[in-house]
């Protein structure tokens, strides 16, 4: 049997096979990066029309409250928690990831006086260790990084925060929530996870395992588009004691008093800083409805599924490819990645075929399963194509060794 029978297959008995119609997917396009940029739900357009012309156009500066302005981070944050679980009060929708980090972090160092490092791992997403670095420019905390293996070990007493991925931005690796929460706790540090490659993709329980603080993108996984605001979760038991340094008139409690004052909203809303972007909230909303619609379980089922069966596939065609992503679906995330010395000329190889995936440097060729629109056809004719780029060594060709700006 063919992958591309298989495929058919697949896809007659997958009950999330309807929802690719819900976004829009170029003709020809095999979207293999939806863990960087989700694609575009059908409903947003408008969603964002009725917005602008509506309630921007008609409504003016009373749409702040009759349109509900005011409640969407918190609103849409609410819509988020169930993915992460948390409860709908722990999560807002607000900034992006980098910033909501940088906010975190400096709360974190303020609730553990006297400690001033926070551990991370080499080869985090940069933004993580360069938010750390600035608030280590500034005196504040001091960095400290330890191999993945180690990282239990390295969790002494001046550790006032665990800030870790917890799916690998390069290799998809999972990190065990669980157990490095816990380990960090019985240090007497506190926790925050980086949840950009998990969210509307697998399901974590921020709850349930103890979690104090986390953040997310909301242009991956949950489709809310280039630069949508990112969330931040904060474990209720630390809300009423909370103090994050970007103290703006948005996330006060009561801004309209206009008092010379800072004084927190008592809630997650003290998250806030400056007045949210409502149009990028309008269309993450529509992300989050959709992905929260189809469910998170069913996603990771169909996530681990594709993964799966693009592992089939290429060896059906007598791909060897050295797999940088843990080889169980358990043990990853949407995701697999692959070494090769020549992987940017390969990707680049892919997308001329209409296959996008991405290359994360020096030599990661990293495509991405996003379960919402994908399907086992789309899957096995990626496979297909990678076969047919090393078999042709087609990624020799001078033009897919020009690098460009943003890969
Ligand atoms: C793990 C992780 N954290 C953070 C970010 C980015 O944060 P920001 O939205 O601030 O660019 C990304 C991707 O860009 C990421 O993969
Ligand atoms: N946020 C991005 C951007 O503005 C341009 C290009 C890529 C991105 C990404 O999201 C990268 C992504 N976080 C990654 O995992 O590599």
């Amino acid at each position: 049997m063919t992958p591309e029978s298989r495929a058919a297959e697949f896809d007659a008995a997958d009950p999330l096979a309807g929802y690719r119609e819900r976004f829009t997917l170029p003709e020809g396009v095999i979207y293999l990066d939806g863990n960087s940029l989700g694609a575009l739900p059908k409903d947003t357009p408008a969603a964002l029309t009725r917005v602008v012309e509506s309630e921007w156009g008609e409504g003016l500066i009373r749409s702040w409250n009759s349109a509900g302005w005011f409640d969407m981070a918190s609103r849409i944050g609410a819509k988020i928690a169930p993915l992460i679980g948390a409860a709908p009060h722990e999560v807002i929708a607000c900034d992006s990831t980098s910033v909501n980090l940088f906010k975190l972090i400096a709360a974190a160092l303020q609730m553990r006086p006297g400690r001033k490092v926070v551990l991370s791992e080499p080869g985090n997403f940069p933004t993580d260790l360069y938010m750390i670095a600035g608030l280590e420019a500034q005196g504040l905390a001091e960095r400290r990084l330890a191999d993945r293996d180690k990282l239990a070990q390295a969790l002494d007493g001046d550790v006032a925060l665990l800030m870790l991925t917890h799916a690998h931005y390069k290799t998809g690796a999972l990190h065990d929530m669980v157990k490095l929460t816990r380990a960090a706790h019985e240090a007497g540090a506190l926790v925050l996870w980086d949840l950009s490659h998990s969210t509307g993709a697998l399901p974590v329980d921020l709850n349930g395992i103890g979690a104090d603080f986390a953040v997310g993108c909301g242009y991956k996984y949950l489709c809310g588009g280039p630069g949508a605001p990112a969330f931040a979760f904060v474990a209720e038991r630390h809300q009423a004691d909370l103090q994050q340094p970007l103290t703006g008139w948005f996330g006060h409690a009561a801004p309209f008093a206009f008092s010379d004052d800072y004084a927190g909203a008592p809630g997650i809303d003290r998250l806030q800083c400056g007045t949210p972007p409502v149009l990028g909230l309008a269309a993450l909303e529509v992300g989050v409805d959709l992905i929260a619609a189809i469910g998170v379980d069913r996603l990771y089922g169909k996530s681990q599924a594709l993964s799966e069966f693009f592992l089939e596939s290429v060896m059906a065609h007598d791909v060897h490819l050295e797999l940088v992503s843990p080889p169980r679906s358990t043990d990853r995330g949407s995701q697999l990645s692959f070494r090769h010395p020549e992987a940017y000329a390969i990707c680049q190889a892919l997308i001329a075929r209409g296959v996008i995936g991405d290359f994360r440097a020096p030599d990661v060729l990293r495509l991405g399963f996003a379960p919402a629109y994908l399907s086992f056809a789309d899957i096995a004719a990626a496979a297909r194509h990678l076969a047919e780029v090393l078999a042709w060594c087609e990624w020799q060709r001078p033009e897919f060794h020009q690098r460009a700006a943003v890969t």
